[in-house]
């Protein structure tokens, strides 16, 4: 029987979890079973940290909730271990309720204020005080305690989300406990992939407390982990009797003569993805220049927005990426108006409108977003923080619809500032808003389907921060959608792939490197 593949890793919001929980309590399993499994975890994995670092001394801090609940239990099965355990409470534990107060009271230790509690001493620490339920931002005791454990340097092994970190957004408000690991329960939440609350986790470490994955279908996530699971069944297969038109005809702008590697960065990263044949469209005055440094990419030339529409009636041509340091002046504006335009129902179209494109529009969001909503073509857009900031500035005039997440921004501005608006959120909103796949960039990037799907990466290093990354990774959704990947999913396999070459390069990354590496990370993902 061949191996069924992957499921896709769902993330769950706080509330999606609080559903889970609700769900399994009331299908027969207790609360209690479920906080005792859970504390069980997080007392075997500060064994583990123990074993790694030595000692026998863990301080655990436990607060008013249920997070604090499952401090109580770990603290009752780490002294039955033999460990010497020390438990502080925020806040009067006596006041604790539900499971929680169960906890406490089966906790045969002393438990002090967390004051009293001596970190000099103390080879592990346990952060119990707020896992789902953190609601703002840290202040006066709370904010101290966690400010201390953060000074005194211990290891740290954080409850389900590190103190401070919002489990849904992975905003955090004035403090978060910075872990060296952090034990979560049935899934992941998005605040464990999002910056800065995956910065603070440390290594995440899902365990299970006996949630059976049933109760997803009630909950129906629509928040997902990008790793080849959410897409790899969407992946172009390649036929026998297949020609190169088969997989597509992917036309790239090029900038004007002093801007043209951009493009050619794209174009290459396209051809690499899977593209069938990858046209260069240039200005006249930069011919010459691309065609000196291209061989397998074709060359056209297009000035005028007239010129486009002219190259569009080759109706093979099936994808655009258009964008990249092309300037944003209104003939920018013009062409991405003909490019909508040309898709129809019997002439498929694809679009991914990068980096100028996004400006040339901003801060008139809804023109572009009437103008997609009109067209019958596939759109991505792919904005870098500031160029969706830039896109999405002015305030709507008919309120756009509101984010499917628990905590929607208000829809003033799409382009809230980071606080406690999430990029989840923002990706969303404008994803709805516009019609269009949204991949807002990062070290976190987040791909939003207007359908109300969503992926957070993990997987992307630092050293992607470099020029002409960006160009690189249009190119490579321009290629995959070339083959008729979804627009979500190619987007999605896209922004991994971009993330896996990163990697695999490792130091002194620049961005001609990315192409090249694509066929050794492809080849890797088809033996995964
Ligand atoms: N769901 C499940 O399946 C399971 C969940 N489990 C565990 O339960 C945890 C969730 O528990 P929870 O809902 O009780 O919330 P929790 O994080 O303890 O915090 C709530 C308390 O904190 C307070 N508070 C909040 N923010 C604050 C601030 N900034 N400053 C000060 N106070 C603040 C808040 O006060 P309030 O807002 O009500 O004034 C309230 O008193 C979850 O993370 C996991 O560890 C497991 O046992 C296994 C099964
Ligand atoms: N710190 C980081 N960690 C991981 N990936 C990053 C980081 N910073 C940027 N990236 C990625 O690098 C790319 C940069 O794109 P962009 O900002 O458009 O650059 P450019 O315009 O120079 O091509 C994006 O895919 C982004 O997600
Ligand atoms: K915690």
């Amino acid at each position: 029987m061949p191996t069924p593949p992957d499921p896709p890793i769902e993330l769950l919001t706080p509330s999606e979890m609080g559903r889970a929980d609700a769900l399994t309590i009331a299908g027969g399993v207790p609360g209690y079973a479920l906080m005792l499994k859970a504390g069980q975890n997080v007392a075997d994995a500060a064994l583990d940290l123990l074993r790694e670092t030595g000692g026998d001394k863990i301080a655990i801090f436990c607060g008013p909730g249920n997070n604090g609940g499952d401090g109580y239990v770990a603290a009752r099965f780490l002294r039955e271990a033999g460990l010497q355990v020390a438990v502080g409470a925020l806040g009067d534990p006596r006041f604790l309720r539900g499971d929680a107060k169960q906890a406490f009271q089966d906790w045969p230790g002393e438990t002090r204020a967390v004051e009293e509690i001596d970190l000099g001493v103390a080879d592990l620490v346990i952060d119990a005080l707020f896992g789902a339920g953190f609601s703002r931002p840290l202040e006066g005791r709370a904010l101290q305690t966690v400010e201390r454990i953060n000074a005194a340097g211990n290891p740290v092994l954080a409850v389900d989300v590190p103190s401070g970190v919002d489990g849904a957004t992975g905003a955090m408000g004035s403090a978060c406990v910075r872990a060296k690991k952090t034990v979560t329960f049935f899934r992941q939440k998005p605040g464990h992939a999002l910056l800065p609350g995956r910065a603070a986790c440390g290594d995440v470490l899902l365990t299970q407390i006996g949630i059976e994955s049933a109760v997803l279908t009630d909950i129906a996530p629509k928040t997902f982990l990008n790793l080849p699971s959410l897409w790899r069944e969407h992946l172009p297969r390649l036929q026998i009797e297949g020609h190169k038109y088969a997989r597509g005809h992917l036309l790239v702008a090029s900038g004007p003569m002093t801007r043209t590697g951009a493009a050619r960065l794209a174009a290459r990263a396209g051809l690499r993805a899977g593209a069938g044949l990858v046209t260069l469209v240039s200005p006249t005055e930069a011919l010459a220049v691309n065609a000196a440094h291209l061989t397998a990419i074709m060359l056209r030339a297009a000035d005028s927005a007239d010129d486009w529409r002219d190259l569009l009636a080759d109706r093979r041509f099936s994808v655009c990426v258009f964008g990249p340091a092309f300037g944003t002046g209104r003939k920018t504006v013009e062409i991405a108006e003909v490019l909508l335009a040309a898709a129809e129902e019997d002439r498929p179209l694809a679009l991914v409108l990068d980096a100028d494109a996004l400006t040339a529009f901003a801060p008139d969001w809804e023109v572009l977003a009437q103008r997609i909503k009109a067209s019958a073509a596939r759109v991505v857009l792919t904005p870098h923080e500031g160029e969706f900031s830039r896109l999405f500035s002015k305030k709507a005039e008919t309120a756009p619809p509101v984010s499917p997440s628990e905590r929607a921004p208000s829809h003033e501005s799409l382009a809230q500032p980071a606080d406690f608006t999430s990029k989840l959120d923002r990706a969303r909103a404008a994803a709805e808003a516009v019609g269009a796949v949204i991949v807002l960039k990062g070290a976190d990037t987040v791909v939003a389907s207007p359908d109300g799907r969503a992926s957070i990466a993990a997987n992307a290093p630092p050293t992607l921060a470099t020029a002409g990354s960006g160009d690189v990774l249009a190119g490579l959704i321009g290629g995959l959608l070339a083959q008729n990947m979804p627009s979500f999913e190619a987007a999605a396999c896209a922004v991994w792939l971009h993330g896996e070459a990163g990697n695999l390069f490792g130091p002194g990354l620049i961005a001609e490197d990315l192409p090249d590496l694509l066929p050794k990370v492809l080849a890797g993902l088809a033996r995964s």
